[in-house]
């Protein structure tokens, strides 16, 4: 249930723009979404590195990081995950206002919550980025073994398997993981934003 009586809204006195005038770039929001196993994780943590060594400021945010803490109360329902990712858009969203390119890895399975996430933002701050590979492909590579925990039933509701995956439809940017290497896939993504002038 939404409680906003009696609060009322605190503006600061340095804007968003003023911020990315300091950083001398955008702060895009790239919301990376794809089956577990896809490639989140991995493209995320080196893209992270390569911004950073560009000296552009960017923070990650890692479905398997953010339910250790701030979502520590949620489990993979569709409510709970829809919660899930209604919350990480709130923190994106103020580190976009921070002025800080924000890496999100996350399942995201439903069109709906990333659309959510896209309208609260401003045009062009929210970049899709559809982290692709087949079932087949991330199974075969289960870096967690979870695909056979859930083949044998011991996880209900695993996404891909007893749970759904909306692909994206409109994506501004489409990583194919089996057809790029890391490498590429961060190169692909860097070309983006520069091309794009976020960076
Ligand atoms: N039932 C079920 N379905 C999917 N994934 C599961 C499940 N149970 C645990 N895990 C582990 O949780 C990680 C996904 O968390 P997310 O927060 O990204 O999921 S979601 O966006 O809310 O759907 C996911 O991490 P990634 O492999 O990095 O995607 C899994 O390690
Ligand atoms: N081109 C690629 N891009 C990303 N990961 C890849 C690629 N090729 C193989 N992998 C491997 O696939 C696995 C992806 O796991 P992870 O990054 O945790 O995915 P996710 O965060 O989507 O669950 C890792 O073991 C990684 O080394």
């Amino acid at each position: 249930m939404t409680q906003t009586n009696n609060i009322v809204w605190h503006d600061s006195v340095v804007a968003k723009q003023d911020r990315v005038q300091q950083n001398n770039h955008q702060s895009p929001v790239l919301w990376f979404t794809g089956l577990s196993g896809s490639g989140k994780s991995t493209i995320t943590v080196e893209l992270e590195k390569a911004l950073f060594e560009k000296g552009i400021r960017s923070y990650r945010l890692d479905g398997d990081n953010i339910r250790h803490g701030l979502n520590n109360n949620l489990g993979f329902s569709p409510e709970d995950r829809k919660e899930n990712i209604r919350r990480i858009g709130e923190v994106a969203k103020l580190l976009n206002d921070a002025g800080l390119i924000t890496l999100t890895a996350f399942i995201s399975p439903y069109r709906e919550d990333r659309d959510n996430v896209r309208n609260l933002l401003a045009n062009g701050d929210f970049i899709e980025v559809y982290v692709k590979c087949s079932l087949e492909g991330c199974e075969a590579r289960d870096p967690k073994g979870l695909y056979q925990k859930a083949r044998a039933g011991e996880i209900k509701g695993f996404t891909g398997i007893d749970a759904p995956y909306e692909e994206p439809e409109k994506p501004e940017l489409v990583i194919d993981t089996e057809d790029n290497s890391v490498e590429e896939a961060v190169a692909e993504i860097l070309d983006f934003l520069k091309d794009q002038q976020y960076i």
